[in-house]
């Protein structure tokens, strides 16, 4: 289950961007980078960096996950669906259990079949969302 959790949350981040502001002047070789800049942290390009996941970087594979969500790709900075360092999400051991437990109740009473009405068409709206809703039918096991 984590493996298809961590996979949904690459694919399909609920955040795709993070952002920090620098607070003290920063130089990267040339580079330099004024304080107060906002800076925007990609997390959705990252996640589908076919340098980080391989040429296959589209498709939904779990099993990229089976050595742990660090040795997914090549850096473990490009899985980032909570965020990094101090400010990463506070809720993120809360929100993986609620979805564990919510998916377990589900799983264990029901199958699940994508509806024929389902079309693909994620977007942001402030979070990633399915634009056109996600119909799914449950059969009672
Ligand atoms: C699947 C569910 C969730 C996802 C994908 C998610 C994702 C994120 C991300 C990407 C950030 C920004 C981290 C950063 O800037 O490095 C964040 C921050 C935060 N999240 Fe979540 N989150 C989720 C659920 C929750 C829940 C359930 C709570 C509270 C119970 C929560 C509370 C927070 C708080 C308070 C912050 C701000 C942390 C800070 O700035 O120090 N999140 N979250």
């Amino acid at each position: 289950m984590n493996m298809i959790i961590n996979e949904t949350q690459r694919l399909y981040p609920a955040a795709t961007i993070i952002s920090r502001q620098v607070r003290r002047e920063v130089k990267f070789g040339k580079l330099s980078i004024p304080s107060g800049t906002e800076v925007v942290i990609p997390a959705l390009a990252i996640q589908y960096d076919p340098q980080q996941w391989g040429t296959d970087v589209h498709l939904f594979k779990p099993e990229r996950f089976s050595q742990g969500a660090m040795n997914a790709s090549k850096s473990p900075m490009a899985f980032i669906p909570f965020g990094f360092g101090p400010r990463m999400c506070v809720g993120l051991n809360f929100a993986t259990l609620q979805t564990k437990v919510a998916l377990s109740m589900i799983l264990q009473r029901f199958s699940l079949l994508l509806s024929p009405s389902y079309r693909h068409a994620p977007i942001t709206r402030v979070t990633t969302q399915p634009q056109h809703g996600a119909p799914i039918i449950l059969n009672p096991l």
